[in-house]
């Protein structure tokens, strides 16, 4: 099997840098699907999938909405993960995993090993609880050609509460950064980019370039895009210039491409699926053309 970091690069290389989230949110699956039950998770999941291929080549799918509704909900996702696979998406678990040494072993069977129950090739990891409990992930992503995704500056309001808190003399996220150096390294690909991904939020592009500066061929995840009000130009701050185009990883959307204007209104499965194609047809466009062609 090629590299993590090769296949999520020549996904972003042939597509653009749209990964598509898969998040399923409380009281918004349409009616035509089943509504929010299980099973009509697991449709409208599927119809995503459909949905995504040919338009972007990454998913990130939120284990959260999937584990509210209990084993059904992680069924549907096992069969959303399995529909992915077999339409040849890069899969990214969003599941923010990080635990002692020896449970993190237990995530690394669950997601990353060969035969998971939930084949992934890729999932995100709180560092918050040390350098020991990334390594058995950074392991396993050795062994099976996976990748690790360690979040670093998070897009959400409060990323600066314990983040940005001074250090020896610099934000915590630079030092967590710098840290991981040796993991970026292990995890390099033929394309030269590691598939130690580093999680930067769109909605803080400062941030983004300084992480550029501390690991220049760490692969980012910029979720913030879209829902959360960063622009294309500000979720590329982190990539850097090769040739004519920016590149770098890839950047997110979840609510913004899963229930667009038009979708939840939509009476038939035709209407459903123009609404949520247009929409990542336009986020990939508008990716694209910031990244330069
Ligand atoms: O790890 C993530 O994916 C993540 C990190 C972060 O800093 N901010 C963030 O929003 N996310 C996830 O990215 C998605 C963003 O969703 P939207 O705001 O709807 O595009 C959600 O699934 C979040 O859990």
């Amino acid at each position: 099997m090629s590299a993590f970091a090769d296949r999520l690069f020549e996904a972003a290389d042939r597509f653009g840098p749209l990964c598509v989230g898969i998040d399923p949110h409380e009281g918004r699956i349409p009616a035509l699907f089943g509504g929010d039950t299980p099973e009509g998770v697991e449709r409208w999941g599927l119809a995503m999938v459909e949905a995504v291929k040919g338009r972007a080549g990454v998913i990130k799918p939120q284990s959260a909405f999937f584990e509210r509704h209990g084993w059904q909900g992680m069924r549907a996702l096992t069969r959303i993960l399995e529909a992915a696979r077999e339409a040849g998406l890069v899969v990214l678990m969003d599941a923010k995993r990080g635990d002692i040494g020896s449970t993190a072993q237990g995530y690394v069977s669950a997601f990353l090993e060969a035969g998971a129950p939930f084949p992934c090739d890729a999932l995100t990891i709180n560092p918050y609880m040390g350098l020991d409990t990334i390594e058995p992930h950074v392991a396993a992503a050795e062994q099976y050609g996976k990748g690790v995704i360690v979040l670093a500056r998070t897009s959400n309001p409060g990323s600066a509460d314990f983040q940005s808190k001074s250090l020896e003399g610099a934000p915590l996220f630079e030092r967590v950064v710098e840290a991981l150096a040796p993991m970026v390294e292990r995890l390099k690909g033929d394309c030269g980019w590691s598939g130690l991904m580093l999680v930067t939020g769109a909605t803080g592009p400062e941030e983004a370039r300084r992480l550029r500066e501390l690991a220049p061929d760490a692969l980012f995840l910029v979720p913030g895009y879209g829902a959360q009000g960063a622009g294309a130009a500000e979720a590329l701050a982190g990539f850097r210039q090769q040739g004519n185009r920016l590149v770098g990883g890839v950047v997110s959307a979840s609510r913004s491409v899963n229930f667009p204007a038009g979708s939840a209104e939509a009476d038939t499965l035709d209407g459903w699926r123009i609404a949520v194609t247009e929409a990542i047809a336009a986020a990939q466009a508008d990716l694209v053309a910031a990244a330069g062609t």
